[in-house]
């Protein structure tokens, strides 16, 4: 059995790894020490890696990593894995979303009431003899309004716990409708009502172009004077600068920072105002979360080299078990789809239309998209090639993937056509699953065939006439290649024709020469599938 080999880089539950210990096929090296040469210089004969936050996966190293197949990251942000680097390269990323969104909330929920009552400053005080009280007079959180900016897992389970200390709450995401804030028992708001209504604003977006710097100096400039910030997502959603301005200024009273734009941060500037508390990345560290995360990510990874689909793709659709029932039986077709099409052409592929027809549609069908692209660009690709790149790859060659999708059908409960454009016309093969028989491919262009896409096939359009099945079968049996199976279709009687034959055999150009020799003959297509 292959061995694939796998190096973990950050700190893991060892419980939660216990599957991945316990897999015969999977050989872990865990190596917390490695430096960033020390990476790059071992990469190279790893097939699988896990992080945390801490490595940094940037595009060099995956460029390095020429056997890694799947990146796992215990934790939810993947801002620090050069996510298209990997998509490129056809590294499938996965991450463990929901493992650790109880600590993280309830983090957040740590550092409001420790930013609320200055327990920090006070306990640090004590530690140094100080009996101290009149400095340390809080707020109560009880009817003070608490802004959310980014209401996803963890800021609805921030909402939730801030109702139980009797804070109004307010968030704004922009996913979030007035229908659900209402049900969450909490206010709807934009961006700016947040930030101009708010006593206490912690964010919960992930770190991306669109929120850099969201809290910024024009962001501060809207709030509350007085108000204070909880910041338990990302270093670099907030301007340090701007914050560290406005604490200093005094229109921010308190900060509670758990993350920075640069970790590890020690001397950070804002580590040295009292207004300032913080926690060096905590948000995930408990012993429920990181064996949650761990066994979360070793069971997608055990998933993958499983040949099984994974249930956290970053870079992928996801597939829930629901939907994976539905489209797993239509893998092999879309993929031999677009094997098969692309040996009718010798010309550079334009434009790739997959249209879905029948019961699938009401499903995201990226999935099979991605299979039949797959497909077609294998033949010159190889095993370069798979479900995470393919769409990369097509668009990098300059190919245009459309998908649409139809209720019409006619006949079968599900119908998949390709249609490839070329400078030189447009081709088209359709395929469906037949109950108890599997993949078929049922139409070329406008020709009605039943072909099992598997195997050696040839195909030749040729002019409908008499005598020509006897000529092309006499002239097999002179090479000695058996014809298994047999279809002809024609556009009239004496017109254009299709015979698709499926062979026992490679059948070798000079095969195919001698064919086209024939006068009735106009085209052959050997195609290996
Ligand atoms: N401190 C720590 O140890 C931890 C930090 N995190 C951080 O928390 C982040 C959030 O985690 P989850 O809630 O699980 O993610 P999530 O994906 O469930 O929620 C993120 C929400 O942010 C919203 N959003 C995106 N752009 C926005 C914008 N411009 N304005 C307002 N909302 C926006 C999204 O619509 C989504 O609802 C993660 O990306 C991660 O960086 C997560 C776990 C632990
Ligand atoms: O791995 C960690 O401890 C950090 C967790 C985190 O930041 C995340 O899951 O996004």
């Amino acid at each position: 059995m292959k061995k694939y080999n796998l190096l973990i880089s950050d700190p893991l539950s060892e419980d939660g790894m216990r599957p991945l210990q316990e897999a015969s096929h999977i050989h872990m090296v865990m190596n917390l020490n490695w430096n960033t040469e020390q990476l790059l210089e071992n990469i190279g004969s790893f097939d699988a890696l896990i992080v945390r936050s801490q490595t940094q996966v940037t595009r060099e190293l995956i460029e390095r990593a020429s056997n890694l197949k799947i990146i796992g990251r215990a934790g939810v942000g993947v801002d620090n894995i050069a996510i298209e680097a990997a998509t490129e390269q056809g590294i499938i990323v996965v991450n463990a979303p929901n493992g650790n969104t109880n600590s993280a909330a309830e983090h957040t929920m740590a550092m409001l009431m420790a930013l609320a009552r200055k327990i920090p400053q006070a306990y640090l005080a004590l530690k140094q003899q100080k009996w101290d009280r009149k400095s340390y007079i809080g707020v109560e959180l009880k009817d003070k309004t608490l802004g959310i900016i980014g209401l996803g897992r963890i800021g609805a389970e921030v909402a939730y716990r801030a109702r139980g200390q009797r804070m109004n709450v307010i968030a704004y995401d922009p996913f979030l409708t007035k229908e659900k804030a209402e049900k969450m028992g909490i206010e709807y708001g934009s961006l700016d009502d947040v930030l101009r209504i708010a006593d206490f604003i912690t964010v919960h977006t992930p770190l991306l172009k669109e929120t850099r710097h969201l809290l910024n100096k024009e962001a501060f400039h809207k709030m509350k004077p007085g108000v204070q910030i909880i910041n338990c997502a990302r270093g670099g959603i907030i301007d340090e600068d701007a914050l560290y301005d406005a604490i200093v200024s005094k229109k921010v009273a308190g900060a509670a920072l758990d993350v920075l734009e640069e970790e590890p941060f020690l001397n950070h500037k804002l580590l040295k105002l009292n207004e300032v508390i913080a926690t060096p990345h905590l948000g995930a560290s408990t012993i429920e979360a990181q064996e949650n995360v761990a066994i979360d990510v070793s069971q997608d990874i055990l998933r993958f080299f499983n040949g099984d689909p994974v249930r956290n793709p970053v870079n992928m659709p996801s597939l829930d078990n629901e939907l994976l029932q539905k489209v797993e039986p239509y893998f092999p077709i879309s993929e031999k789809l677009g094997e098969f099409l692309i040996y009718l052409t010798d010309e550079v592929v334009e434009e790739i239309t997959i249209t879905y027809t029948g019961d699938l549609i009401k499903n995201d069908l990226s999935p099979l998209s991605r299979k039949v692209v797959k497909g077609m660009l294998k033949r010159h690709l190889g095993t370069h090639v798979n479900e995470v790149n393919a769409l990369y790859l097509a668009k990098k060659r300059g190919i245009e993937i459309h998908e649409s999708k139809t209720y019409t059908k006619k006949g079968f409960s599900n119908l998949i056509t390709v249609k490839m454009k070329t400078k030189n016309g447009t081709r088209s093969v359709a395929g469906t699953v037949l109950s108890g028989l599997g993949p078929r491919i049922v139409k070329v262009d406008h020709y009605h065939v039943d072909v099992t896409p598997l195997g050696h096939i040839i195909v030749i359009h040729h002019t409908d006439q008499p005598g020509v099945i006897g000529k092309m079968g006499s002239l097999l049996a002179k090479h000695e290649v058996n014809i298994a199976t047999m279809q002809v279709d024609r556009s009239n009687i004496g017109g254009d024709a299709i015979m698709m034959l499926t062979v026992d055999k490679h059948v070798h150009d000079q095969v195919l020469q001698e064919l086209l020799l024939f006068r009735e003959i106009h085209q052959v297509r050997i195609i290996d599938l």
